[in-house]
C-alpha cells in the first residue's frame, strides 16, 4: 500500500509576508485533520523561512531545482548539498518549464536526479508530453525517452528513493486537467518500465499526477490505481483549495 502525497510547487511566486500568511493557514488546517503527507516548494531565497514556519508540523520542504555539480564555479546555482543543509528533504527535478525555458535536456535532468539521490534527497521527478506529442501519438515514447535517461544513469534501485510526477504539459496552468483514466492509463505505463526492471520498487514508487489539480477534482484523480497523490502548482499557492486537495488524499490514504 503507498502513502499519498500532495506537493505545492510555488513556481516564482511569494514575498515573506505572502509566504507566512499562506504557510499559517496551511498549518493550521493540517492541524486539523490531513493524513496526507504534505510537501511545499517555495523558491529558494524562502526555503529557510520555510523550514523554520513548518518545524513540528510534518510538513516537509523541497527545492525547486537543483544543480547537477557538487559545488564550485557555478554562479547562481544551488547544490543538493545546500538544500539538504537548510533542512530540504525533497527537490523537483526536470519540471517541464525548465526543459522547455531553460533548455534541460533529459541528460542534464537525470545527472540532477543523481546529485539530489547522492545527497540523500528524494527527487520529485517530472516527466510528460506536449500536446504535440499527444495527438502525435506519442505520449509513451516521450515518457519512456525521459524516464530512460534516468533509469541509464542512476539505476532503477534509486527509484526505491524517488518520486515520479506525470504533468502533461498541455494541463500545467491552462486549467485543462487529464482526466482521470488519461492520467491512469500513463501512470501505469509509467510503473510498468520501472517494473520490467524491478518489480517491488515499481509497486512502492509514488507516482503523482500534476497539470491543473484543484479541491473539486483532486478526488476523481487520486481514486485511480496508479495515481499516488499530486504535483499542484496554482492551487499550492490558495489554501482553501490545497487543504482540501490533501484532504481527498487523505479520504484515499
Ligand atoms: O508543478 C506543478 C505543475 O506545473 C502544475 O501546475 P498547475 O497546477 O498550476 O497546473
Amino acid at each position: 500500500m503507498r502513502n499519498f502525497l500532495v506537493a505545492g510547487n510555488w513556481k516564482m511566486n511569494g514575498s515573506r509576508a505572502a509566504n507566512a500568511e499562506l504557510l499559517g493557514a496551511i498549518r493550521a488546517g493540517v492541524e486539523v485533520g490531513s493524513s496526507a503527507k504534505m510537501l511545499v516548494c517555495p523558491p529558494f531565497p524562502y526555503l529557510t523561512e520555510t523550514v523554520a514556519a513548518l518545524t513540528g508540523s510534518g510538513i516537509a520542504v523541497g527545492g525547486q531545482n537543483v544543480s547537477e555539480h557538487e559545488s564550485g564555479a557555478f554562479t547562481g546555482e544551488v547544490s543538493a548539498a545546500m538544500l539538504q543543509d537548510v533542512g530540504c528533504s525533497h527537490v523537483i527535478v526536470g519540471h517541464s518549464e525548465r526543459r522547455a525555458l531553460l533548455g534541460e535536456t533529459s541528460e542534464t535532468v537525470a545527472a540532477k536526479y543523481v546529485a539530489a539521490i547522492s545527497q540523500g534527497l528524494t527527487p520529485v521527478l517530472c516527466v510528460g508530453e506536449t500536446l504535440q506529442d499527444r495527438e502525435a501519438g506519442r505520449t509513451n515514447a516521450v515518457i519512456d525517452a525521459q524516464l530512460n535517461a534516468v533509469l541509464e544513469l542512476a539505476g532503477v534501485s534509486t527509484f526505491a528513493g524517488a518520486v515520479v510526477a506525470y504533468e502533461p504539459v498541455w494541463a500545467i496552468g491552462t486549467g485543462e486537467t487529464a482526466s482521470p483514466q488519461q492520467a491512469q492509463e500513463v501512470h501505469a505505463h509509467i510503473r510498468g518500465l520501472i517494473a520490467a526492471q524491478d518489480a517491488g520498487v515499481a509497486e512502492r514508487l509514488q507516482i503523482l499526477y500534476g497539470g491543473s489539480v484543484k479541491g473539486d477534482n483532486a478526488a476523481g484523480l487520486f481514486a485511480m490505481p496508479d495515481i499516488d497523490g499530486g504535483l499542484i502548482g496554482g492551487a499550492s499557492l490558495k489554501p482553501a483549495d490545497f487543504l482540501a486537495i490533501a484532504e481527498a488524499a487523505s479520504a484515499c490514504n
